[in-house]
């Protein structure tokens, strides 16, 4: 396999000294992109997502026009509960739909825990084929949907803002919450393992539902699967947990190993360092709605986010996936400041 020639993420989460901060986007294969739009016209999403050629072409798209120091595969977090079992639709503009969602034992009796290489080979074959492709231009970062997000989907059967019926579902029949937590848990690792043996340089861990629980819930329903998954992985390759919204429980995320740690918006970074400590390397936190500003205001906003955070143990990432609606040029804007800006010395 190529060596890599821009190694700024790995050895950034490895906590090394680098000469500048790496950049990349959250959800940064997609909708914004024309050249994403030409192939979603002529393939369904889970078509795209199947075909290697095509996830190829999509995940290395961002890479070559707005110039981002990593690739992240273009797939989604709902194949995992596709290959468990559940039937899994995205529905245009408006987002998953599992028809069949799990509500009772019998449901629960539906799903399996899956051998990825049979019902995710795909997945291997697009990173293979990525790998390829890239020739060591940056790393490729793979990734999983943490258990309790993907929970959320597949006992809700939808997207929601507050996910209660997932929730109530938890809290009424705890053994079969964690049964399917501990089913998706171990298809995760399963399913990680076997990204990082096809050539995934990171992994991340997407809970993008983990800030809807109280500290004790997230504990309890979410980290400590997470900490499975982590402990499973950060032997081989850097690991990232996004939590989005779960700032109360950076130390405990910093206690599992991992090397990175996403954060939104909604958090100052000092206050995410102070929580985390300093032994691990802090991901975001930009204000995905920010890129809709004007050119230099972003300029503006994300010099002084690199200068708050300092230098050193940062990727410059959004707090959240990239909009739909970001022109390509302003998230060309936000990478760019980030290459040019220098932390000065001392
Ligand atoms: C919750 C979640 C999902 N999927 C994902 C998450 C976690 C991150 C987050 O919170 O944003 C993760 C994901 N989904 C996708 C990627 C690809 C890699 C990347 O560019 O980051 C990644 C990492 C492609 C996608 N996944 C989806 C699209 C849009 C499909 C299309 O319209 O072409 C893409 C490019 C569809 C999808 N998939 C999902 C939703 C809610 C939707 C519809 C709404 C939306 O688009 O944001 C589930």
């Amino acid at each position: 396999m190529a060596i890599l020639k821009n190694d700024l993420l790995l050895r950034t989460l490895r906590g090394e000294a680098t000469e500048r901060t790496p950049v990349w986007m959250m959800r940064q294969a997609g909708r914004y992109l024309p050249e994403y739009m030409v192939l979603r016209e002529k393939y369904g999403f889970f078509e795209r997502c199947q075909t290697p050629e095509l996830a190829a072409e999509i995940t290395i798209q961002p890479v070559d026009i707005v110039g981002v120091d990593a690739a992240i595969l273009f797939s989604d977090i709902l194949v995992v509960p596709q290959a468990m079992g559940l039937e899994v639709q995205l529905i245009e503009s408006k987002g998953p739909l599992l028809p069949d969602p799990i509500k009772t034992t019998a449901d629960l009796n539906r799903v399996r825990v899956p051998d990825v290489e049979e019902s995710l080979g795909y997945v291997f074959d697009a990173i293979k084929l990525i790998k390829q492709e890239l020739n060591g231009r940056v790393p490729l970062i793979g990734f999983a949907g943490a258990p309790w997000t993907l929970l959320c989907y597949m006992v809700q059967g939808k997207g929601s803002k507050t996910f209660d019926e997932a929730k109530a579902f938890c809290y009424m029949n705890p053994e079969l919450a964690h049964s399917l937590l501990q089913m998706i848990t171990d298809t995760t690792i399963a399913y990680l393992k076997a990204q990082v043996k096809a050539g995934a340089d990171v992994v991340q861990i997407f809970d993008s539902w983990g800030g809807l629980l109280s500290p004790s819930d997230f504990e309890l329903l979410s980290l400590q699967y997470i900490r499975q998954i982590v402990a499973a992985l950060k032997d081989e390759v850097p690991t990232i947990i996004f939590a989005k919204g779960a700032w109360h429980s950076l130390d405990s995320m910093t206690a599992t190993g991992a090397h990175g740690l996403g954060i939104d918006w909604c958090i100052k970074p000092q206050l995410a360092r102070e929580f985390a400590g300093n032994n691990v390397t802090l991901q975001g936190n930009f204000d995905p709605a920010r890129l809709l500003s004007p050119i230099p205001e972003i300029k503006k906003q994300v010099t002084s986010m690199l200068e708050t955070f300092g230098p050193g143990k940062h990727i410059a990432n959004l707090g959240h996936g990239i909009l739909p609606n970001v022109p390509v040029d302003h998230a060309r804007a936000f990478v760019d400041t980030v290459k040019e800006f220098r932390h000065t010395a001392g």
